[in-house]
């Protein structure tokens, strides 16, 4: 039902909309797993509501930027079962938000994630519910990445398991001083399950993938910069609070009409993701959006200079 809110939404609102339709349903698909899966997203769901505590917060702003907030501190923003709820909504929400441009992905109270909530993994230790959680958040986070709006994850105190995967969704991740971004997942005993691997092997290649998974390493801002896990580091001097600067720093990326910034995402995001041939032909969709249009058309009335 939510698949067909969402397509429906995207294929009815502005043409920068019907091109994005078009490179989703290119894709064959816009979530990883449906009905032919297996997958059952109410019965997960309910499942998941079991394991109540914190919330997922969306602020959206006039000027185009949206603030998502993991917030649970007393667990260290571990994701409860509800939260993982309150994602989905928050993520479909935005699918429907035309006027965006960016979104800051950060924890509550200074501190990014701590993974899942390791009460709600004890109660569902069997394998079965493992996996079906494990493709629940996956098709969360692959929208989340998915989303015509450059993100950025701002990574303060700790970033843990599942925080780590979270962290890997957002298009760029800055990290504060005395940050840590850290795959525990072997310390577990368990891998990434949340698409977390898998991204962060096009992020950072697959040798350094290795030794962050394989070593399970505390990821510092230093190292997370070299090995290009992290696109900056936040300093500690400047005005403002580390959200302020974070969205100082996105305003770079995000300057422009909506359709602009949203058309860059788009060409960058279908070259991420598709074959050459796809890609090029996305690009031409979404190029058609944009030529021609108000902000171009201005921008060749004012014979502007690139100096
Ligand atoms: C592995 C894969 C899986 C996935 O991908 O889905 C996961 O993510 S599993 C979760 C992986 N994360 C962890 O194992 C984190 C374990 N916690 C810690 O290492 C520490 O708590 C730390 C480093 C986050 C914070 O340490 P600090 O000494 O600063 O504080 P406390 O330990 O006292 O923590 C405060 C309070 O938070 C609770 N807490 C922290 N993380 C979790 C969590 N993931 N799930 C549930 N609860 C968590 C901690 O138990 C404390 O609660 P309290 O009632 O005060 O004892």
């Amino acid at each position: 039902m939510v698949l067909c809110a969402v397509r429906r939404q995207l294929l009815s609102s502005s043409s920068t909309c019907g091109a994005w339709a078009r490179f989703l349903q290119r894709q064959g698909r816009m979530f990883v797993y449906s009905s032919i899966h297996g997958f059952n997203q109410e019965e997960i769901q309910e499942k998941l509501q079991a394991f109540p505590g914190g919330s997922i917060d969306l602020l959206t702003q006039e000027s185009g930027l949206a603030v998502l907030t993991i917030n649970y501190p007393s667990r260290m923003n571990a994701f409860s079962g509800s939260m993982m709820v309150d994602l989905e909504e928050r993520v479909s929400q935005l699918e429907g938000w035309t006027d965006g441009k960016g979104l800051i992905v950060q924890g509550a109270s200074g501190t990014f994630c701590s993974g899942s909530d390791l009460n709600a993994v004890r109660a569902i230790s069997n394998p079965q519910d493992g996996m079906k959680m494990c493709m629940f958040m996956q098709n969360t986070l692959t929208r989340l990445l998915r989303l015509p709006l450059i993100s950025v994850a701002l990574v303060e105190g700790r970033a843990l398991g599942g925080g780590a995967e979270l962290s890997t969704a957002c298009d760029f991740r800055l990290m504060a001083s005395g940050s840590v971004i850290q795959f525990v997942h072997k310390h577990m005993g368990l891998v990434p399950g949340w698409g977390g691997a898998a991204r962060l092997v096009r992020i950072v290649g697959s040798q350094n993938a290795l030794k962050l998974l394989g070593g399970a390493v505390k990821v510092d801002p230093e190292l997370a910069l070299q090995i290009g896990l992290a696109d900056d580091i936040l300093q500690e001097e400047g005005t403002g609070t580390p959200l302020q600067r974070a969205e100082n720093w996105l305003s770079i990326y995000t300057k422009g009409p909506a359709p602009v910034i949203q058309a860059v995402k788009k060409v960058v995001l279908s070259g991420r993701e598709l074959l050459l041939s796809e890609a090029l032909r996305t690009e031409k969709d979404v190029f058609g959006t944009v030529w021609g249009g108000p902000a171009n058309l201005q921008a060749l009335a004012s014979k502007s200079k690139h100096r």
